[in-house]
């Protein structure tokens, strides 16, 4: 398979303090990635550094030239007295020089648009100001913004969030369409596995500087994340759910990151 992105011994520190060092990670074309670690793991940053956005402080990133990156950030209140339109949002995803700005460059740039808008369940509040939509709402058209310029690499921080359970498959089943039609590579930075599970060919986890790379099965194991957690903790497989138990006791799976390590 096609590796789009490269990282080869990937050092990133802030100040004294390194958040991950000696990462290898080849992300290949259409390949599903979790990011999975307790807060302050530096997930956002490994996506932050494949933006362009933080400059590594160790090892390379290969990345292609004009490799088109669509971005999810992670969910943050828009202002209420916003006054863009949920479709204006979108359209800020749309690379409209592809098509010139002519008449036909706007109707491709429409047509685009509307997919993208149909395609996560929008239409209804799209003409709206973004600032007055529910987070769920606004999640929605981030998403749809980050479709519309047809990616190659999709970087996604948190992007179920704030989503009620229809929403979550719907968004989850759009990805997945997305990598699958046109090989978009997706890093989907997540605390919850289970809703994407069936999705995830590998997991990157993440834990205080140490991580561990693999397909789920080989990652989430009581062996692998107590040597992650320097603690014991016990991985549960029911019915095709992560069940994720720490020393504390009972952890919900959606939330390892609530680990104690002492
Ligand atoms: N520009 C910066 N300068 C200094 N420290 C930073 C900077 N950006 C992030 N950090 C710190 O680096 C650590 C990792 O942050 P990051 O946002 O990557 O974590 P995360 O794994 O995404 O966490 P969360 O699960 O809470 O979203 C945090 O402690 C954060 O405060």
């Amino acid at each position: 398979m096609t590796t789009l992105v490269a990282l080869r011994e990937a050092t990133l520190s802030y100040g004294k303090r390194t958040l991950w060092s000696g990462l290898d990670l080849d992300l290949r074309k259409g390949e599903f990635v979790a990011v999975l670690g307790p807060n302050g793991s530096g997930k956002t940053s490994l996506l932050r550094v494949l933006l362009g956005l933080q400059k590594l402080t160790g090892g390379s990133l290969d990345q292609p030239e004009g490799l088109g990156v669509g971005y999810i950030p992670q969910q943050r209140a828009l202002d209420p007295t916003i006054t863009l339109r949920g479709r204006d949002l979108v359209s800020l995803g749309y690379d409209g020089h592809r098509w010139g700005f002519g008449l036909r460059g706007m109707r491709e740039r429409k047509k685009h648009v509307d997919a993208a808008i149909t395609a996560v369940g929008a239409e209804a509040f799209a003409n709206r100001p973004v600032g007055l939509l529910s987070g769920g709402e606004q999640q929605r058209l981030r998403v749809a913004q980050a479709l519309v310029c047809d990616p190659d690499l999709l970087l996604c921080d948190e992007p179920l969030l704030s989503l009620d359970l229809a929403h979550q498959q719907a968004v989850s089943r759009l990805i997945d369409k997305r990598r699958n039609e046109a090989g978009t590579a997706v890093l989907f930075v997540t605390h919850e596995i289970n809703p994407i599970l069936p999705l995830v060919d590998r997991v990157l986890y993440l834990v205080d500087g140490r991580f561990r790379i693999g397909t789920p099965d080989e990652v989430m194991t009581s062996e692998v994340l107590s040597e992650l957690y320097r603690t014991q903790i016990d991985v549960l497989r029911v019915r095709n759910q992560i069940i994720v138990v720490g020393a504390q006791g009972a952890v919900e799976s959606d939330q390892p990151h609530h680990l104690q390590a002492d």
